[in-house]
């Protein structure tokens, strides 16, 4: 429980001061909190050559305040999930039984990516140039623990639709984490660059994405097709998620906005009762059609903009 809990400080990646919980032993502090869950542990991972060797060495400081800008973040934007799907969907953990949240940073070189490998998170430092530490942007955080929400519940396989549907839950709740806004990795993205974004939920037509199902992009399968394209191919969803929460009218389909939090209702329950592995857009809609159902009534008008959203973006 939280009786015991030591706070610790630093400044992330973009220079802001944050704090968060820490541990203290022999002499030393440590990023390792114990009030949420199985804890929050954070790790760094520079001297890391294979990936059998992760997570690699726990942050530490021979005090309180710590200085890895990236280690800082990795870590107290992990707090921000747990407690997010906490708080909001009361979910104890990515899988729902206070699994520990463990996160390595400086991995690779220059790697201009993030991942959550199965069992844990990895962050890369950027080029400088595409990315700076991508730890620093709290969607990303959100993105990568909600793949680990998404293994242990609907397990939506990565490739084609199914795939395309993986990422775009987890860019939806990447943005409803870093409640505010429709990007995603704007505040690493592009460091010398400012106004852009990696992804728009809003308007995924900027970054190269479809916002509609007849201009979904069929790739192969493979490593080099982006499985299918699932980081192109997200931008579907995503487009009906946003109309679904702020409204729009999109290839003349009026959506009356429903608000952030019911559409992150909808979808959280449609991830974790309702989506399968091998489920497709026209699964979706479905599912999303079955959460609002439950959660506002068929007659309801959330149930009514779900299925108008995605007639917006052609997925039937
Ligand atoms: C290739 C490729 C990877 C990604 C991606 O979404 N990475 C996770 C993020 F959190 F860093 F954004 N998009 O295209
Ligand atoms: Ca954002
Ligand atoms: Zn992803």
């Amino acid at each position: 429980n939280t009786v015991h809990q030591l706070t610790g400080s630093g400044r992330g990646v973009l220079g802001d001061r944050k704090t968060f919980e820490v541990d203290h032993k022999y002499g030393k502090y440590y990023l390792k909190g114990t009030s949420r869950g199985g804890g929050i542990k954070t790790y760094n991972a520079y001297h890391v050559i294979y990936e059998s060797q992760l997570p690699g060495t726990m942050v530490s400081s021979k005090t309180n305040y710590f200085l890895d800008g990236a280690a800082v973040d990795a870590h107290a934007y992990a707090e921000k999930v747990y407690d997010y799907f906490k708080n909001v969907h009361g979910r104890n953990s990515y899988d729902g039984n206070g699994a520990p949240v463990i996160s390595s940073v400086h991995v690779g070189r220059n790697w201009n990516n993030a991942a959550w490998i199965g069992t844990q998170m990895v962050y890369g430092d950027g080029d400088g140039i595409v990315f700076r530490p991508l730890s620093g942007a709290l969607d990303v955080v959100g993105h990568e623990l909600t793949h680990a929400i998404t293994e242990k519940t609907a397990n939506l396989e990565y490739h084609n639709e199914s795939g395309a549907l993986n990422e775009s839950i987890s860019d939806i709740f990447g943005a409803m984490v870093d409640s505010g806004d429709w990007l995603l990795g704007e505040d690493v993205y592009t460091p010398k660059q400012s106004g852009d974004a990696f992804r728009s939920m809003s308007n995924p037509t900027q970054y190269d994405q479809p916002d509609h199902y007849s201009r979904y992009v069929r790739l192969p399968d493979t490593p080099d097709g982006d499985y299918g394209g699932v980081h192109i191919n997200s931008g579907i969803n995503n487009k009906a998620a946003y109309l679904l929460a702020e409204g729009g009218t999109h290839y003349g389909v009026n959506v009356t906005g429903i608000g952030r939090a019911k559409t992150a209702k909808i979808y959280y329950r449609a991830l974790t009762l309702y989506l399968t592995s091998r489920s497709t857009f026209a699964d979706m809609r479905q599912a999303a059609i079955k959460a609002a159902t439950d959660l506002y009534g068929s007659a309801s008008q959330e149930v009514q903009s779900v299925k108008n959203a995605y007639s917006a973006v052609g997925v039937y």
